[in-house]
Formats: C-alpha cells, sequence, structure tokens
C-alpha cells in the first residue's frame, strides 16, 4: 500500500534574541513565523469508518500543532535560560508570555524542539515526516 505523506501550514509570532550573535538579531526582536509540518501514513481504508480515505484528519492535525507548539511559542519570547536574571525576573513581574530555551533559540534549534514535542504526540498510525520552519 502508498504512504502518503500530509502538509499543513501553520503560522505563530514570537520575538527572541540571539545572545551573542555577531549582529542585530542579538537584539530582542520578532518575526512572523510559518511552520510546515508533514506527516506520513497509509490512509485508512473502511467504508465503516468516518475518516475513511484520510492518513489523519486535518482537524486532529491542526489540533495536536496547536497544543503542542502553537500554544507555547504564540506571542512569546523566546531567551536562552541563561539569559540575564534581572531581565528575565522583569518580564515575568510583567507577566509576558516568556520561554526560556535549553538552547540558542535560532530556527534550527525550534525545529530539533518541535519536532522532539511533535513525536511525542503523534498517533501511532501516523509519523512525523519533516518540518519547515
Ligand atoms: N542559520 C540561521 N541563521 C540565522 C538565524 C537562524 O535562526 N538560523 N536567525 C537570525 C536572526 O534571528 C533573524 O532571523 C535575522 O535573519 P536575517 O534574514 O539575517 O535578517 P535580515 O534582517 O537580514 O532579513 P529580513 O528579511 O529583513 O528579516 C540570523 N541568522
Ligand atoms: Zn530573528
Amino acid at each position: 500500500m502508498t504512504k502518503i505523506r500530509l502538509t499543513r501550514l501553520f503560522t505563530f509570532e514570537a520575538a527572541h534574541a540571539l545572545q551573542g550573535y555577531d549582529g542585530p538579531c542579538r537584539n530582542i526582536h520578532g518575526h512572523s513565523y510559518k511552520l510546515q509540518v508533514t506527516i506520513i501514513g497509509l490512509p485508512i481504508i473502511n467504508d465503516e469508518h468516518p475518516k475513511n480515505g484520510m492518513v489523519l484528519d486535518f482537524g486532529d492535525l491542526k489540533q495536536l500543532v496547536q497544543e503542542t507548539i502553537l500554544d507555547v511559542v504564540d506571542h512569546a519570547l523566546l531567551l536562552r535560560a541563561d539569559s540575564d536574571s534581572d531581565l528575565v525576573e522583569a518580564l515575568r513581574k510583567l507577566n509576558h508570555k516568556l520561554l526560556l530555551t535549553p538552547y540558542q533559540p535560532t530556527c534550527e534549534n525550534m525545529l530539533i524542539d518541535f519536532k522532539t514535542r511533535l513525536r511525542k504526540v503523534m498517533p501511532g498510525s501516523v509519523a512525523l515526516h519533516s518540518l519547515k520552519l
């Protein structure tokens, strides 16, 4: 049977700073990110099944990505966990949505993080094929 890849595009807004970077991106700045999620699997072949013909309902994929990634990063500020503690404390006092990452928040590292998070919640019948940011 033929395995099928399904791709869905998501967008989110986030700010970050690249600590120690030799350019303007060491300052806190923001992006409108586009995240492409591709899964792979076999379509359900069962006329009695409500998801007949689907690898995964697009709605279910949307909910998975929403809960696992977008709820975490959308309108958040991503800073390295070892950022200046006064800054972190001040942002917390202001109730800012802060994601302290154990990594430099580059696209590459964010993708590794997203992959880890998504793999944990993929239904058994499908696999995460690829991510693009
Ligand atoms: N390999 C990577 N390089 C850079 C990353 C990254 O995540 N991975 N991130 C940055 C900055 O955070 C930021 O994204 C700047 O990108 P850049 O395209 O260099 O910015 P510009 O202002 O030149 O481009 P615009 O299109 O005007 O935003 C840097 N490098
Ligand atoms: Zn940036």
